[in-house]
């Protein structure tokens, strides 16, 4: 199972989920209280070695804002929220790095339907800890997509056996105050999905 941690901002906890095992990482690059300029992402990502993928995320900016956030950043990926048409996914393509659509239960559910590496299928607020309906789109996503949306270490054990996910992804539930992560959550949550 893939794992993702999202809206790292300090290096202490950028370890931590490295050493625990994390599969991917990711910064937030707009509108958030999680939110790191380009300059400090690339901080961050200098510390993470090869085999953990680095994510920007945004969401609705152009696509020429967002890849000179990746540029600056060298994240090696980017995970676009917000209604993006197919278009942006093809501008991106070029940067030759992992395109990640990140949309709700009601969008396309088929990984690649955009021409996205990865899917991830979120609640409808997107980094708000919001618990939503998992179970609801078992059998309909389809290929590399994550599942994200209230998971937290008590819960994300009884959200992948509702959703069969090909990955998880958590911000909120590993956090003991909006945008302060808990280097003790981190661990517990990728202790309760290896299991
Ligand atoms: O984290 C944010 O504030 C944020 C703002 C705008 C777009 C995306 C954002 N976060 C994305 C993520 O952190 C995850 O991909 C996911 O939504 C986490 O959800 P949750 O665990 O419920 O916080």
């Amino acid at each position: 199972m893939f794992v993702k941690i999202c809206g790292l901002s300090q290096a202490e906890h950028v370890a931590t989920a490295v050493g625990a095992g994390a599969d991917a990482i990711g910064f937030v690059m707009t509108r958030s209280p999680r939110r790191v300029t380009p300059e400090r992402a690339a901080e961050l990502a200098a510390e993470v070695p090869e085999h953990v993928l680095t994510v920007g995320v945004f969401r609705g900016e152009d696509p020429e804002t967002v890849r000179a956030a990746a540029l600056a950043s060298g994240v090696r990926a980017v995970q676009l929220h917000g209604r993006h048409p197919h278009a942006d996914f093809t501008a991106l393509k070029d940067l030759g790095i992992t395109l990640i659509r990140a949309v709700d239960n009601q969008a396309d559910l088929r990984c690649g339907a955009y021409d996205e590496d990865l899917l991830l299928v979120d609640a409808p607020h997107a980094g708000s800890g919001e618990r939503w309906d998992w179970g609801a789109v078992r059998g309909r996503a389809s290929g590399r997509w994550m599942l994200a949306g209230g998971l937290a270490p008590g819960n994300v054990r009884e959200a992948i056996e509702a959703a069969a996910p090909w990955g998880v992804d958590v911000s909120s539930g590993v956090e003991s105050a909006p945008g302060v992560k808990d280097s003790r959550l981190i661990e517990e949550f990728l202790r309760s999905v290896r299991g």
